[in-house]
């Protein structure tokens, strides 16, 4: 390697661009004083890194920049560059030519470096150099000024050259590094383990509180997995109950509700046959009257009949001829009487057949009526049933939702635990009667939304619906909601035929909810028919929906829906649908109950027929008796006229010759009538007695229903306590997985354990929730902070431990590094101590010098000491003349560059104190060492200039301007002259 070229410009009195060539060998540079030699060792020294402007020979850096002269302006920009032949690469950079170019800008005091014309920083340019032989301390660059302060300067300073003689300021470079870096990791340590130390002292406790934070969290992760499985369980098991209790609680009332009725019906019968038996009380009492008439009649006339008779009988049985005439006259007439009361009997025996016959009849008829009413009663039953099952699936459907989705139902149950929750606009609002099916086709899915208080109500029952993962619904704040109208074109439409008005006016709500009705329904028209229908939405260009209220739709836009609508799925309809099945169910109970009024009816007719029949047959038989008698009297009387009148007779020919007697007419007619009475009263009594009967019968199942509706009352009552504390414990099941967990039942239901023994589930809840409050007040925060703090923990300690690795890693480099400079300084040194021997008794042609450590115990730091004694002179450096000192330095300089060879070596008039035979063997070994150093030497000495292989001349032609010129020894010697 060797300086190749300087280029300079604009640096101190360089104002034009100057380029100084220079040789491999000894390069002289000749001139009269102040011409500018000196400034390109300067400039050489510039490039290489000088930072201090005192070393450039200035008070600051820009000094360095030409500065003016008489002829010249000052210049804003001083660079150099230095060309360095590389071939060998000494330098360690990967080309066969180094520029190395150092720039400074006066104005912003700017510097620039670049190598190879590559921008770099100024410490790029002093790694480059280090080691290379041209590196700040190095022989490189010697002045006069150094050369002879080097004898005089302290053994510390001067230990410098030997540094770089040994080539270990590399290793003092990086040792600084490391030494630095150990500061810093020392310092670095210091404080992770304060902050270790510190975290120590915060991790106990906190582990502590973590380790309690996660006892609390696991037991409370078991509980809600138990607690809640086992509210599902309880809600569940009390709802089959609360079910069958409902079951039950229905069939005790509908008994209640049976027996009650039929209590009401009872005392009603009870009550009514009363009122019949005391109008037959009456009845028979104004025929019993009637009977004690006619019996006395009868006993009379028989009186009469028996007084006739006993005359009769007096003739009869006297023996007297004459009053044959007058006996068979007697005995006619009564033979007349007997067939007179014979055919009266027969009569009236026909008569009872006729009644009797009139009788069975009836029966019958009555009979035909009260099957067709037993068998109408059962109809009306049926459908009433059918009814009211119609009834209660209305029902369901309205009060359970069951239509609704599933949000919208989840939401709908929760409503107690939720703020604000209205109820679904369905819910909310009816129809005027006949609008149900418009309604419905113009909120279409929307009677499901939910309206809200405020928004905030419904963004908490959205999070409520995501939390239970309990599906979705649409919210309606009421105070958000914009009422909308048909604007400008409600005045066109209402001048249309078949408009009746815009939806929201058939509707009928809570005041409060108008905003959410009417933006809903407040711009939807209402049509009577769909032609007309047809025509509003074209007259308003089809900007609003029209529905007609058969439930046809022309939407916005144009198109149009309809056909027949499914009623079950609107709410309107279904309301509807309830009052009219309610009314259906009124008219059919009142119905049924005439019916069985009249069946009741019927049946007492059926029962007083066949009183009345049993009453007539027995007269039948009794009369039929009677007649019998008669007739057998009737033979017995017709044998005695034969007999008295030795005749046969007749008894058609008696009977048509004579008339009845009047008596025996009005006893036959008293007789009918006594027999008659009796029978009716016998009726009567017997009707009476079946009244008795019933009457008994009915108190005494009266007394039964009374005693059997106590029962049911109790019971029901029992009952009821029973559901209300079921529904009661339901509720606060619910309440608890709403409250404790957040949860819905059905999501809670979807994560319930099936396989649990629900009493040892129940004591282990009990048993979490003692263990849970065992554990007082917990910081369920402690986890995070635990993991936190631990695994800062942890990374400060790894860090500490690193530092600690690195600290050992760099003690061990620092030694290792102290060891290899030992070695080489000592061993370098010892080198130079023999060669400055050498070359000092060359010098000076005899005597000895040497070289020793200031302190030997630290070789690191030690200084260099020299001992130097010319020939027969005493040994003390101060004492020696100024030739003597720069030959001292000189000799330790050469000796050096024997050790260690340097590639350049820039001499500024070294030797100038040096007498002509001194300057002459400097000069010789400038020659000696020129082949493995390049020299560039300022001088004004002839010798030193005998020896150069070229040389320049530094003018100033053009005051204050250097121009350098190469130049003939000859010349130079004149120049210096
Ligand atoms: N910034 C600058 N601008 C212009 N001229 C400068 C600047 N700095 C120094 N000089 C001039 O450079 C000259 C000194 O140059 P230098 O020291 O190189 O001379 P020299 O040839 O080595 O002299 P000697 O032989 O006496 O040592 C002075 O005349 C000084 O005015």
């Amino acid at each position: 390697m060797y300086l190749k070229r300087v280029e300079l410009q604009g640096f101190k009195s360089f104002a034009d661009k100057s380029v100084i060539e220079f040789k491999q060998g000894i390069n002289g540079i000749v001139g009269p004083n102040g011409c500018g030699k000196s400034n390109i060792t300067d400039a050489i020294r510039w490039v290489l890194g000088e930072k201090s402007a005192k070393a450039m020979r200035g008070d600051a850096m820009t000094d360095v920049i030409f500065s003016g002269s008489e002829d010249r302006k000052p210049q804003n920009l001083a660079e150099v560059t230095l060309v360095f032949d590389n071939e060998d690469h000494h330098l360690e950079y990967d080309a066969n030519e180094v520029e190395i170019t150092r720039r400074l800008y006066r104005i912003d005091k700017e510097a620039e470096y670049f190598i190879n014309r590559q921008p770099c920083r100024l410490k790029d340019i002093t790694d480059l150099i280090m080691d290379s032989g041209l590196g700040k301390g190095s022989l490189s660059i010697i002045s006069q000024n150094s050369i002879s302060a080097f004898v005089s300067s302290k053994p510390e300073e001067r230990r410098v050259l030997f540094e770089e003689a040994a080539g270990v300021a590399k290793y003092k470079k990086r040792k600084r590094e490391s030494v630095n870096k150990l500061e810093r990791t020392t310092h670095n340590l210091e404080r992770a383990e304060d902050i270790v130390n510190e975290l120590e002292k915060q991790i106990g406790p906190l582990r502590r509180q973590k380790e309690k934070a996660e006892r609390y969290l696991s037991f409370k992760e078991e509980l809600q997995d138990i607690e809640v499985s086992v509210l599902v369980k309880m809600i569940k098991d009390h709802s089959f109950t609360l079910k069958k209790l409902n079951a039950s609680l229905d069939e005790l009332t509908q008994m209640q509700a049976t027996k009650e009725s039929g209590m009401v019906v009872r005392d009603h019968q009870s009550e009514e046959i009363s009122k019949k038996m005391y109008a037959l009380d009456q009845e028979i009492n104004t025929l019993q009257g009637k009977l004690l008439v006619a019996m006395n009649n009868v006993t009379n006339l028989e009186t009469q009949k028996v007084e006739i008779d006993a005359n009769r009988k007096h003739l009869l049985e006297s023996d007297n001829q004459k009053h044959l005439e007058e006996k068979i006259d007697s005995l006619k007439a009564i033979l007349q009487d007997v067939i007179s009361e014979y055919n009266d009997r027969v009569a009236r025996l026909n008569v009872l057949k006729e009644e009797k016959d009139a009788l069975t009849k009836r029966q019958a008829d009555n009979g035909k009526k009260k099957d067709q009413l037993r068998k109408s009663i059962e109809d009306m039953n049926i459908a009433l049933h059918q009814s009211r099952a119609t009834r209660e699936r209305l029902k369901d459907e309205i009060e359970n939702h069951s239509r609704y989705s599933q949000g919208v139902r989840a939401i709908l149950k929760a409503k107690a635990s939720l703020s604000g929750i209205r109820g679904t606009i369905g819910d909310l609002c009816e129809s005027e009667p006949g609008y149900e099916t418009a309604l419905s086709v113009s909120l279409g899915g929307a009677h499901q939304f939910i309206i809200t208080d405020e928004e905030d109500d419904a963004k908490k029952a959205i999070s409520f619906l995501r939390h239970n993962k309990a599906g979705r619904a649409t919210f309606m704040p009421k105070k958000t909601m914009k009422p909308r109208s048909l604007r400008d074109h409600k005045m066109v439409v209402e001048a249309m035929p078949g408009y009746l008005g815009v939806m929201s006016d058939f509707v009928n709500y809570p005041s409060d909810i108008e905003n959410v009705i009417l933006n809903q329904l407040g711009h939807i028209i209402v049509a009577d028919s769909l032609d007309h229908a047809t025509m509003i939405a074209k007259d308003i260009h089809h900007r609003y929906k029209v529905v007609t209220c058969e439930g046809d739709v022309i939407n916005v836009g144009g198109s149009l829906t309809g056909g027949s609508l499914h009623k079950a799925h609107s709410p309107f309809i279904a309301k509807r649908e309830l009052e009219k099945i309610e009314e259906k169910i009124k008219n059919e109970e009142h119905s049924l109950n005439e019916k069985r009024i009249l069946l009741h009816e019927s049946e007492d007719l059926g029962r007083e027929l066949s009183q009345a029949l049993m009453q007539k047959q027995m007269s039948y038989a009794k009369l039929e008796l009677v007649a019998t008698n008669k007739k057998n009297e009737l033979g017995l009387r017709k044998s005695e006229y034969e007999a008295l009148t030795h005749e046969s007779v007749e008894l058609e020919d008696l009977s048509s010759g004579s008339t009845s007697s009047k008596l025996i007419d009005e006893l036959n007619e008293a007789k009918r009538l006594r027999d008659k009475l009796k029978e009716d009263i016998a009726t009567k009594r017997e009707i009476r007695m079946g009244y008795v009967n019933d009457k008994e019968a009915i108190d005494s199942l009266l007394k039964q229903l009374r005693s059997e509706l106590k029962d049911l009352e109790h019971e029901l009552t029992n009952q009821k306590i029973k559901k209300t504390k079921l529904e009661s414990e339901i509720e606060n099941y619910l309440m608890r997985l709403n409250d404790e967990y957040k949860m819905t039942y059905e999501h809670a239901q979807s994560i319930s354990r099936e396989d649990l023994e629900i009493d040892s589930a129940k004591d282990r809840v009990r048993d979490l929730r003692q263990r849970i409050a065992s554990l007082g007040n917990v910081n369920v925060e402690a986890i995070e902070q635990y993991n936190e703090v631990s695994s800062r923990y942890e990374e400060l300690n790894n860090n500490r431990l690193e530092l600690i690795k690195a600290q050992d890693s760099l003690l061990k480099a620092i030694d290792d590094m102290d060891h290899i400079m030992i070695e080489k300084f000592t061993s370098t040194f010892e080198a130079i101590n023999v060669q400055f021997n050498e070359v000092f008794r060359y010098l000076f042609g005899g005597g000895h010098a040497s070289l020793h450590y200031s302190d030997p115990s630290n070789i690191l730091e030690t200084g260099i000491e020299i001992e130097a004694q010319p020939p027969g002179k005493s040994a003390k450096l101060h004492s020696f003349s100024g030739g003597e000192n720069a030959l001292i330095a000189l000799s330790c300089l050469f000796a050096i560059i024997s050790v260690r060879p340097v590639p350049l070596c820039i001499l500024d008039e070294v030797e100038a104190a040096l007498d002509i035979a001194n300057v002459e063997r400097f000069a010789k070994y400038l020659r000696q060492f020129s082949d493995k150093t390049q020299f560039v030497v300022v001088t004004h000495r002839e010798g030193t200039m005998a020896e150069c292989d070229l040389l320049y001349g530094a003018t100033m032609q053009q005051k204050g301007v250097t121009k350098l010129v190469s130049v003939q020894l000859k010349e130079a010697v004149g120049t210096n002259g």
